[in-house]
């Protein structure tokens, strides 16, 4: 889409080959050394990977896009490699799914993009990374390997293991508890579906730091059983006191959420909610937003949810609070059935 020619190679040529398809390559080896090589395999794969390409001369400059950073240095250091043409980097934006299939065009647009050069490190490397992560429209951040490990351990891996252990506990669960499933528990598990193979490889590579984090959440779980028990005593202190500690939980957990950045990496704005019913006809959703459009509002986001079992849903539309009242008096106005 920018104009780069993108070669692709893997040793599964099926999966090369698919993603050339969907337009995000050639699958054809190039003539000679490339501007960059970007390695995108399996955590424990990478320095292999990338001290091969080092040995056969692949490109100018070399970097990885792993979820982890310090392994694959020390992997590559021990491996004798020149680390001065090497740049770790991880691009946090992903998906729970794997394979070219599950790639998108926007995938890293306004997400943060970690680079972690070191003393040693080209600059003219450095600078061509910095230019693919512009092209890919993400936003760079320079940190060091060990500081990135510690921060992923808290904002990416130990939520993947808390998402994987409340999706557990629906394996053995009664039918008739897994049909009522709403929203919550969809949002609280979207990446337990992600890959365990990939994900074992990524907590192998980090295993203090999310211990770490998962001792403290630990902790926090204790605290929040002995005060749910609290609240079935007979006793009407330990139920205040149980009734506080739930309290306490459940606002630092607001405390935290607000702190998570808003679209593109900006602080978080306050937006509000505009709630409709649609039923589900071909164009609905085309039709909201063309009369939102109209009452000249920016849809900041949206979110779609299925009754289950209904042929009808409900639309949230995330905007600015100056944008609800327009927005609200449009729709209705427009016929749409709109609900608090
Ligand atoms: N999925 C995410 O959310 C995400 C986000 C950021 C970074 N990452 C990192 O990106 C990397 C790739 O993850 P993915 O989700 O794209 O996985 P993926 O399974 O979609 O892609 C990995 C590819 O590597 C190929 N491969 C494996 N070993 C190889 C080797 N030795 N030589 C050549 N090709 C090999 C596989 O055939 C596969 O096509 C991982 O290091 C992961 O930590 C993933
Ligand atoms: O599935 C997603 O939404 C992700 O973006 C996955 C996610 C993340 O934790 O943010 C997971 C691991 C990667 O290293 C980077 C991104």
């Amino acid at each position: 889409a920018r104009g780069v020619t993108v070669h692709l190679s893997d040793h599964d040529p099926d999966r090369a080959r698919t993603a050339a398809a969907l337009g995000a390559g050639t699958d054809e080896p190039p003539a000679g050394p490339v501007d960059l090589a970007i390695v995108a395999v399996p955590p424990a794969h990478v320095a292999a990977t990338l001290a091969d390409a080092m040995r056969r001369g692949a490109a100018r400059g070399y970097i990885d896009v792993a979820s982890v950073k310090q392994g694959p240095r020390r992997d590559l250091e021990a491996q004798g490699c020149d680390l001065s043409t090497y740049i770790g980097t991880h691009p946090m934006a992903g998906k729970e799914k794997s394979g070219p299939l599950a790639g998108t065009a926007d995938l890293f647009e306004g997400r943060p993009w970690v680079l972690t050069p070191t003393r040693d490190s080209d600059t003219e490397v450095f600078n061509l990374a910095l230019e693919l992560i512009a092209l890919c429209r993400a936003v760079p951040v320079v940190m060091d390997a060990d500081a990135h490990d510690r921060a992923v351990a808290l904002v990416s891996h130990t939520p993947q293991l808390v998402s994987s252990l409340v999706a557990a506990r629906l394996e053995e669960a009664d039918e008739t508890a897994v049909r009522l499933c709403g929203q919550g528990i969809r949002d609280v598990t979207r990446i337990a579906a992600s890959e365990p193979r990939m994900w074992v490889e990524i907590l192998s590579a980090n295993p203090g730091p999310v211990a770490d984090v998962l001792s403290s959440v630990a902790a926090d779980l204790d605290e929040t059983v002995r005060s749910l028990r609290a609240l079935q005593s007979a006793d009407q202190d330990k139920r205040q006191g149980g009734a506080e500690g739930v309290e306490d939980v459940l606002r630092r957990g607001n405390a935290g959420r607000v702190r998570v950045p808003g679209k593109h990496g900006s602080a978080p704005t306050a937006y509000e909610t505009v709630t409709v019913l649609i039923s589900d006809q071909p164009g609905q959703l085309a039709r909201i937003f063309a009369d939102a459009g109209a009452a000249g509002v920016n849809i900041e986001d949206v979110r779609i949810e299925h009754a289950t079992g209904q042929q009808a849903g409900r639309v949230q539309l995330t905007v600015q609070p100056s944008a609800v009242e327009g927005l609200t008096r449009t729709l209705t106005e427009r016929g749409w059935s709109l609900r608090p």
